[in-house]
């Protein structure tokens, strides 16, 4: 037996090197060098006292805790000890919820854990760590579910196409979601039946179910047993508060801005030093937004140093107490007075210019691999992440002061005047602030006089954006004498471009274009809408010509359009009245753009011009003679009147195209059977406004439009309309397949379905799949199944009846969600007429009340009298 096997004996209480000697039988002074030679290897740790005892190391604790985290030995110890613990789970990792203030390291912990729990596992790069933070995309519940479990294509507007998940990216790996509490309660939901199951499906996906491991981290800032369902906050089994900074120690807080000011001045390549005042300053302030404001007041620090070294004023980065945040200087030397005003004017400077803005100088000198793609991207991500990082317009005159010169200001804010006159759009504040920003850095770079690398051009900014950047240059070149040469006014007018490049999408390059110009206040709007609607795509650019409008000022209009496009190499006119048509030659010479311009235009035609507009290889002769014999069939078959006819369609209707109708149009088409081939569903958007139906009525024109249906009432003439929610009854189901019957080219022998009782809740689940987007189908179905039975034995419904009324249960409470979740609830609750007259009888209240309560629980909706009014009277 060795003498580590001998330690491991004596467990936690150790044993001296005699008692080791003694029973090793070996003399005392060679067991005590061993043992200190496994105290050096980290095997042993020394017992103080007296006599000196030995132990063993406990694995867990020396090795998988990552040492580097700042306040692993002390603060952070217990926290970062669980969440491994949890992590290293037998047979499956247990889910963390993180909690705690803003800035206290949340994310930064969850990745750390995930590191190390990685590296234990074998630290193999196959186990990925997905991080997500949930807050982005808090204003679309759906996207963000969407985001998380994937997409099905058509699941909504704009899902064109299937869209894998995060939860299919982290499979096998470790899944981070931030702001865990924005997640509306079906995708808590969906969370929840993985972590259970290990189980989901892609929003809109119908039947396939999905498989995925992963460990989850979630982190709130907010209370969680508010703000969690409760189902979802029982399934985290390991809770971790993090402290915030006031509660970390000195030692800490001092290594934590060691670390910041190591990290600013790696960035710089300059030596970095920092005043004693200054450093006092920061060790003690007032910090309310934690480590992550901490990290950002150094750094607001540090970019005012640094500014100053690149003035020549100094020859290092020395960070003075004028550097420390004014704000929190303020507050520092008065105490607490007035603490909380003044702890959101400090969040409200220090979010905005948090960091060393990025230097598109540095980032280029320092690109190793200099070609041309490379260089490109190099260009890219800086304009893209300086108009992102500063895109909120609410900057005060103060944070442009700290980064950007006075001169320099006052000629921008000049500017904007000038700048309006040439741009199609208002100049944003935030735009200008980017822009100056560029310019600072420019700036900078000339004063430090080192060899410059030439911006490359990555693609040329259209002619507008430019003409609108020399008039900044030649201003700025006058009044404060800087220059500037054609490659930044090229980089300069892509800040201007409304559309920022990405590195994977360069603005999209339409090679052939077609411009509908005709008379009237919206008339080639609106059948560009419909158009671009009907086709996916915005492939129709329109140009109204309002009565008031003169001919100069419509040719202004369409050349601006032109020039606004990138790569056109073609553009097909379509006109309505013929004089019109010299037009095209005109800017054909003026543009040097090939020009082909058709008069006469209607819908087919400018549907037709779309769809070739879209086809690859497509000539822009092959485009107007496709185009114009679109026309001419469309003439000639309207003369003859024998020719095939409209096709059918049935528009959904909401106010914002998207939600309801989108929902709807795709659980119509699941209702079509073979016989309605033709029929064409599409969403329409209704202004709230307006209630403008020219769309609709534009589409008359062109099909057989035999039912419109939503949310919104509309009558449009010989149209019957269909409220979505009778949709979700027998009795709508029915009239609307009455209406497709008696709509269809030949009769067809009516399909006489009839549901089984047993058919009902694999139905609802798999129907209200493709329609809600809040509520779990199955948690609903298994309700259902529990409660509905006695009511429909206390009406006595058929099979078809009850399954009306199953998913309209589960329509209705997904519609509830929805309004809570998005605040909309006048609107959802002034869709019920005010019912005084229904009297719900004492029988009926007594079978409903269970599952109104269950449904109330689960789904954390609230029920008034006049919706169970409404549910009941549907029920009779
Ligand atoms: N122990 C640490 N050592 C070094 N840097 C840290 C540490 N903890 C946090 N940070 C840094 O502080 C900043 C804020 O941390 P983080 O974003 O993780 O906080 P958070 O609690 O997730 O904040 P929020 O709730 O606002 O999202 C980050 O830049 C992070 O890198």
């Amino acid at each position: 037996m060795d003498i580590y096997q001998q330690l491991q004996q004596a467990g936690s209480t150790g044993a001296t090197a005699g008692e080791i000697g003694e029973a090793l039988q070996i003399d005392r002074s060679t067991a005590s060098r061993y043992l200190n030679d496994l105290v050096k290897a980290n095997r042993v740790v020394k017992i103080s006292g007296k006599p000196v005892k030995y132990t063993i190391q406990q694995p867990e604790q020396t090795e998988l805790v990552d040492r580097h985290v700042i306040g692993a030995g002390e603060s952070l110890q217990p926290l970062l000890e669980t969440g491994m613990a949890a992590f290293l789970y037998p047979s499956r990792p247990l889910p963390i919820l993180l909690t705690g203030e803003t800035g206290t390291g949340k994310s930064y912990l969850a990745e750390k854990l995930s590191n190390m729990a990685i590296e234990n596992a074998g630290g193999s790069g196959d186990r990925p760590f997905v991080a997500f933070n949930c807050a982005d995309y808090a204003q679309n519940p759906e996207l963000l579910v969407g985001q998380i479990f994937g997409i099905k294509e058509g699941a909504f507007t704009g899902a064109n196409e299937d869209k894998t998940g995060l939860v299919e990216q982290a499979d096998g790996g470790i899944l981070f979601l931030d702001e865990i509490h924005r997640l509306p309660p079906s995708g808590q939901e969906m969370l929840f039946y993985l972590m259970d199951k290990g189980v989901y499906h892609r929003l809109g996906e119908a039947t396939r179910e999905r498989h995925a491991d992963i460990a989850l981290i979630g982190a709130t800032t907010e209370d969680s047993e508010t703000y969690l369902l409760s189902t979802l906050l029982r399934r985290f089994s390991v809770k971790l508060a993090v402290p915030p900074l006031r509660d970390r120690t000195a030692a800490e807080r001092q290594e934590l801005m060691d670390h910041f000011l190591t990290e600013e001045a790696a960035k710089m390549n300059a030596r970095l030093s920092i005043e004693d005042d200054c450093r006092e300053a920061f060790l003690t302030y007032d910090c309310p937004g934690n480590i992550g404001q901490l990290k950002s007041d150094i750094q607001i620090a540090c970019a005012h140093a640094y500014l100053r070294y690149l003035n020549k004023e100094v020859d290092q980065v020395l960070v003075k107490l004028e550097d420390f945040p004014e704000n929190n200087l303020a507050q520092t030397m008065s105490g607490s007075r007035n603490k909380s005003s003044r702890a959101i004017e400090t969040r409200d400077l220090t979010t905005e210019p948090i960091r060393l803005f990025p230097n598109i100088y540095q980032r280029l000198d320092h690109t190793q691999n200099k070609d041309e793609g490379q260089l490109q991207k190099v260009v890219l991500d800086y304009i893209r992440e300086l108009a992102e990082r500063y895109k909120q317009p609410a900057l005060s005159r103060d944070s442009w002061q700290q980064l950007i010169d006075d001169d320099l200001v006052e000629v921008l804010q000049d500017s904007a005047g000038n700048l309006n006159t040439i741009l199609p759009f208002k100049i944003s504040k935030s735009q200008l602030y980017v822009i100056g920003l560029h310019l600072q850095n420019y700036r900078n770079h000339l004063r430090a006089n080192v060899k410059k690398e030439p911006i490359p051009v990555v693609v040329h900014p259209n002619a507008v954006y430019r003409q609108a950047v020399n008039h900044l240059a030649s201003q700025l070149q006058q009044e404060i004498g800087l220059h500037l040469p054609q490659e930044e006014i090229e980089l300069l007018a892509h800040f201007l471009t409304p559309e920022q490049p990405t590195t994977s999408g360069l603005p999209v390059e339409q090679e052939l274009a077609v411009i509908l110009v005709t008379h009237g206040e919206s008339t080639a709007s609106s059948m560009a809408e419909v158009t671009n609607y009907l086709l996916g795509n915005n492939v129709i650019h329109a140009v109204d010509m309002p009565l008031n409008q003169s001919a100069e000022e419509t040719y202004e209009r369409v050349k601006q359009t032109i020039n606004r496009m990138i790569g056109v190499h073609g553009v097909l006119l379509l006109v309505d009245i013929g004089s019109l048509i010299t037009m095209g030659d005109t800017i054909q010479h003026e543009l040097n753009v090939p020009i082909k311009t058709l008069s006469s235009v209607n819908l087919p035609m400018v549907l037709e011009a779309g769809r070739q507009s879209l086809t690859s290889e497509q000539t822009l002769d092959g485009m107007y003679h496709q185009a114009r014999n679109a026309m001419v069939t469309f003439m000639e078959e309207d003369q003859r009147q024998t020719g095939p006819q409209k096709k059918r369609l049935i528009a959904t209707v909401c106010f914002t195209g998207e939600g309801a109708a989108q929902l709807l149009e795709s659980w119509l088409e699941n209702q079509l059977s073979a016989a309605d081939e033709d029929v064409l569903i599409r969403s329409v958007r209704i202004d709230p406004a307006t209630k403008d139906t020219s769309v609709l009525t534009g589409l008359k024109d062109y099909y057989d439009v035999i039912a419109i249906i939503g949310t919104v009432p509309v009558s449009i003439e010989g149209v019957p309309y269909i409220p979505a929610w009778e949709l979700l009854q027998t009795e709508g189901i029915s009239r609307m397949h009455k209406l497709l019957e008696i709509t269809r080219r030949t009769a067809v022998p009516q399909l006489n379905e009839h549901v089984t009782k047993d058919e009902i809740y694999g139905l609802v689940i798999q129907g209200l799949q493709e329609i809600a987007i809040y509520i779990n189908p199955k948690v609903l179905a298994d309700l259902l199944q529990e409660h509905i039975p006695r009511i429909r034995d206390h009406y006595d419904w058929d099979s078809n009846r009850e399954l009306g009324m199953w998913m309209h249960i589960g329509s209705l409470i997904d519609r509830m969600m929805a309004t809570l979740l998005q605040q909309n609830n006048d609107h959802f609750l002034s869709s019920f007429p005010l019912d005084h007259q229904t009297v719900i009888s004492v029988q009926e209240q007594q079978i409903w009340q269970p599952l109104f309560d269950r449904l109330q629980q689960t789904f954390s909706i609230e029920w008034t009298d006049n919706i169970k009014r409404e549910l009941v009277k549907l029920s009779r």
